[in-house]
Order: C-alpha cells, then sequence, then structure tokens
C-alpha cells in the first residue's frame, strides 16, 4: 500500500480555492510590474547560514542535506534570501522589488496552522527616507480597498523602541528580556512582577502603562504627556508617531499605534508595522525597516523596508468582484483539426467540447444553458444550441 496521507501541516489546493489565489497573485503582480518593481524569484533551498543570524529556532525549519553533506533548509522567510541575493549580484540600488513564493516554517503541534505558506512582499532597497514605509502602507490600503472592503487596520510600530528604552534602565540583560518577554506576551501580573523594582523610580510610571500603550494616535499622545523618556526611545515615539498620523490621513484607513507589541521579525531597526483584519488574530501584512540586514551579509550598509502579505489568509478573505466570461462550446470533429486550431486561436471564450456526438454535446449544453456552435463541412461555424440568456 502506498502512503496516501501528506505529511503533516501542507495540504493540496483546487477549484475554487486554487482559482482565486492564482487571481489575485496574477492581480498582484500586474500592478507592481506596472509601478516598476522588479520581479525576483530565489530558491526554495538555501544554505542554512542565511537564516542562522534570525533565530532558526524560532522559525523552526525543515533541514534536508545536499549531496556535499551540507545542510540546506526550505526557507522560512523570503527577505533573507534576498538580501543574500543583493550581495552576490550587483543589481543597482536603489531599486524596488516584488516577490511571490513559498516558504516553510515547522508550526508547533496542533495549532492547527499550515507548514508550506505563501507569500507575496515587497522590498524597497536603498531608500532612506519614511517615503519607503509610505509606499509600503499605501500598498496594504490599496489592496484593503481593492479586496478587503477597506476592513484593514493597520498597526505601527518602532523596533528599537523596547530596546533602548530598557537600555536606560538597566544593564541586567536577563532582566530586559524577562520584561519584554511578559510585556509581548500579555502576562500582566508576571510583567509587574519583573518592574517591581523600580517602583521607586522615575521610569515607574512609564513602566506600569507601558503594555496598555495601544490605541489611537491622539490616544497614545495623550496617556504619554509628561512623562520622560530616554532621548533614543523619545524619538522612536516620535517617528511612529509621525507616520501614524500620516496613515490616519489615507482616506477610510484605520491605523493604530502599539508600543507593547513584539517586532514582527528580528531583522528590523526602524518602524515596523501589521495589518489586521477584523477580529482575525493573525496579521494578513507585516513589514518594516531593516537598514543593517544587508551589512550582515557582509556587503555594505543599505536602508531598505519591506513587507511580506500572507496570500493564503488573503485567499480565504478576500471579496473578489468576478466577471463571468461567456463561454461557448464548440463541437468539432477529429478531421477537423485545423480549423479548430484556427477558431481556438482567434476567440479565447470557445471550449472544446469533448463528447463523443453531437446529440450528448447538445444534452450537455442545454444542461448548462451554454451556447454550443459546431464546425459544418465548409469550416464554417454553425449554432447548434442557442443560450437562452443571450
Ligand atoms: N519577511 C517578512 C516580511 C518582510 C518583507 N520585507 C520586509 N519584511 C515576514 O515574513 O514577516
Amino acid at each position: 500500500m502506498h502512503k496516501i496521507n501528506l505529511p503533516l501541516g501542507t495540504r493540496a489546493e483546487f477549484g475554487e480555492r486554487a482559482g482565486r489565489k492564482q487571481f489575485l497573485v496574477t492581480e498582484l503582480q500586474k500592478s507592481l510590474q506596472k509601478r516598476n518593481f522588479m520581479k525576483v524569484n530565489t530558491p526554495l533551498l538555501e544554505y542554512q547560514e542565511v537564516f542562522a543570524n534570525f533565530d532558526l529556532k524560532q522559525m523552526r525549519t525543515y533541514q534536508l542535506l545536499d549531496r556535499n553533506n551540507n545542510t540546506v533548509v526550505l526557507r522560512p522567510d523570503l527577505t533573507l534570501p534576498i538580501a543574500r541575493l543583493l550581495t552576490t549580484t550587483n543589481i543597482k540600488l536603489p531599486q524596488k522589488f516584488y516577490y511571490v513564493g513559498d516558504l516553510f516554517k515547522i508550526a508547533k503541534e496542533l495549532s492547527g496552522r499550515n507548514n508550506q505558506m505563501t507569500q507575496a512582499g515587497i522590498e524597497l532597497v536603498g531608500y532612506s527616507s519614511l517615503k519607503a514605509e509610505l509606499e509600503c502602507l499605501l500598498l496594504i490600503n490599496r489592496i484593503s480597498q481593492k479586496w478587503l472592503n477597506n476592513n484593514v487596520k493597520i498597526e505601527i510600530s518602532h523596533a528599537c523602541f523596547a530596546d533602548s528604552l530598557l537600555a536606560s534602565i538597566t544593564s541586567n540583560s536577563k532582566l530586559k528580556s524577562k520584561i519584554k518577554h511578559e510585556l509581548y506576551r500579555k502576562r500582566i501580573p508576571e510583567y509587574q512582577k519583573a518592574i517591581k523594582q523600580f517602583e521607586n523610580t522615575d521610569n515607574y510610571v512609564f513602566l506600569q502603562m507601558w503594555p496598555r500603550l495601544f490605541g489611537k494616535v491622539d490616544d497614545i499622545t495623550k496617556m504619554l504627556k509628561g512623562i520622560k523618556l530616554p532621548s533614543l526611545a523619545q524619538s522612536s515615539l516620535q517617528e511612529t508617531i509621525k507616520v501614524a498620523k500620516w496613515v490616519s490621513k489615507i482616506p477610510s484607513q484605520k491605523v493604530i499605534i502599539d508600543l507593547s507589541t513584539a517586532p514582527p521579525q528580528r531583522y528590523y531597526t526602524g518602524i515596523t508595522f501589521k495589518g489586521f483584519v477584523n477580529d482575525i488574530p493573525e496579521y494578513l501584512f507585516s513589514g518594516g525597516r531593516y537598514d543593517q540586514l544587508l551589512e550582515s551579509f557582509q556587503a555594505q550598509p543599505e536602508p531598505a523596508v519591506g513587507m511580506g502579505i500572507d496570500i493564503d489568509l488573503l485567499t480565504e478573505i478576500a471579496e473578489i468582484k468576478e466577471k463571468k466570461e461567456k463561454k461557448e462550446y464548440l463541437f468539432f470533429e477529429p478531421d477537423q483539426i485545423e480549423y479548430a486550431a484556427k477558431l481556438l486561436l482567434q476567440n479565447v471564450n470557445y471550449e472544446l467540447s469533448l463528447e463523443d456526438n453531437l446529440e450528448t454535446a447538445k444534452e450537455k449544453a442545454r444542461l448548462e444553458n451554454i451556447r454550443l456552435l459546431k464546425i459544418n463541412k465548409q469550416g464554417e461555424i454553425e449554432n447548434v444550441v442557442e443560450n437562452s440568456s443571450y
């Protein structure tokens, strides 16, 4: 007996779902291509080292051995391979890239998640101004308008905020990670315990409100009024507020600031963002600035911003208004193949009728209410069954 089950966390796609996914990917790629983004494809397999600096354990990769016994992994991320690619080729920068592809992460047991996911994304490499962040956020907004009924809420944060704040209050690295850990997991009693030792310091008021620092721009500014933050944390905060204010000017775009959330990836160095839809807990979009990533591959440092789009989730929830093409069946005899070839080339709406004889072809066409055409002896087209709605 052959094994007929799929490996854990994988699935086959077919029919409507596969069609919707294909449609979304095609539309997205068309629009990026038109705006002069450069397509980039990298292989599914990479050496383990490409991901090594960025916590392979957290990513839980599939590992394989190549012919020389080197460990290769199925890529758990698409940004790191692009950073690697840029250091080994001399593509002119600045440059805007886009990609679509599958990545593999082994999900926790029983989490119900898939281990193979399709992601699309953009990387804007060589751009140091916040306009690059805005380009990403505008793309989220367009997708939200086009397919998600304007229901995407953007959450803006900053990858340096927590670290620069904690660095100014303690040099104890264990304590710093403990505070971050409890904060990010929103385990409030444990968090309170971890910050207790700062009870008599100036920072305590802030530390106490930190887990609640998410919400509309105005609310966050109000909450932080009169609170003095260390200067690095203050400038991360200012930048976050600035970007959130700009985004709130995009018509019907919901935006909040979240200063108590973990950056979505370890390589971010500046503004980060996530996009959520309604009550779905997983984010659909996530990205940020990663100015030091290329340097870690021994190239020049290069400012960069990018984001990923969870295409599987988008496929599930997108509202696609499809235009139905009017289809027509074309009945042919095998020796009329020459005419059939010509006709199929002329009209994309012709679908070959594969029925054995004209009678069954007619029956099927009537049943489906689709016009049936046949090729006559002179190689011309004749109507055999009309569609009543024409
Ligand atoms: N690779 C990131 C998304 C991203 C693209 N570019 C920058 N960030 C992720 O999977 O979360």
